[in-house]
């Protein structure tokens, strides 16, 4: 059977980069990791497109995968339903594939607790101006939302101790360098060679 896959997850505020990171990282070749795409009840912006971007469902649809246990975790953002579907990242992982996650904070803390083993990367703002800034820039949002986002931020950051490693996002494309450094060392890391080894050992004796 092969060694399961690594699950990786990229997290931190809303507005400080996470899909600008995570596209730049996938716009390059050579990743030998997989993107699980979330689903979501938020409407599809211009140019998005439904199961690239996200599924796109319906409340009700989303409730029903949650009764169904069909999410790997789940949280409502901002009045809409975000969350991973469960098969895609189970069925790469058993196949030994590395899976990619972009979520939210209280989505991230789920998947810690079901995956302590994964990888935990808190993608965090030069500083908070910055990082309104980036909303405000981003056009998607009127002026209470990119205030009730501001809130959830200064939460969210203090989220970050939580985390294995973070990364500005001073400059996307350094940002996004600096996470495939550390998946790519994340490999070689002891922990994740023991439980092959011990198998092995088991096996031999
Ligand atoms: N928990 C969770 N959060 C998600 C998921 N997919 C996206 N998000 C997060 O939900 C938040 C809102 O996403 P979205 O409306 O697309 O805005 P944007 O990512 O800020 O452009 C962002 O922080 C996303 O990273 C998911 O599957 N689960
Ligand atoms: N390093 C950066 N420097 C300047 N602007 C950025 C940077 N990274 C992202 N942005 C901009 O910030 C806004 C929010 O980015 P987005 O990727 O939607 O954030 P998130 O997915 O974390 O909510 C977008 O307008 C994006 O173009």
């Amino acid at each position: 059977m092969a060694k399961r896959g690594m699950l990786i997850v990229l997290s931190g505020p809303s507005g400080v980069g996470k899909g600008t990171v995570r596209k730049e990282i996938f716009s390059q070749p050579g990743n030998n990791f997989h993107y699980s795409v979330s689903m979501t009840t938020r409407d599809m912006r211009p140019g998005e497109v439904d199961g690239k971007d996200y599924y796109f469902v319906s409340k009700e649809e989303f409730e029903q995968q949650i009764k169904d246990d069909q999410m790997l975790e789940y949280a409502k953002y901002v009045d809409n339903y975000y969350g991973t579907p469960l098969k895609y990242v189970n069925q790469m992982l058993d196949s030994g594939k590395d899976v990619f996650l972009e979520i939210e904070v209280k989505g991230a803390m789920q998947v810690r607790k079901k995956a302590p083993d994964g990888l935990f990367i808190f993608l965090t703002p030069p500083d908070l101006m910055e990082l309104r800034q980036r909303i405000i820039n981003r056009g998607t949002d009127d002026i209470e939302t990119i205030n009730k986002r501001m809130e959830k931020a200064v939460d969210e950051i203090e989220m970050m101790q939580n985390y294995d490693y973070a990364v500005v996002n001073d400059v996307v494309e350094e940002a996004a360098e600096k996470i495939k450094t550390i998946i790519r060392a994340e490999r070689w890391r002891v922990k994740r060679f023991l439980p092959d080894y011990k198998k092995q050992l088991g096996d031999f004796k």
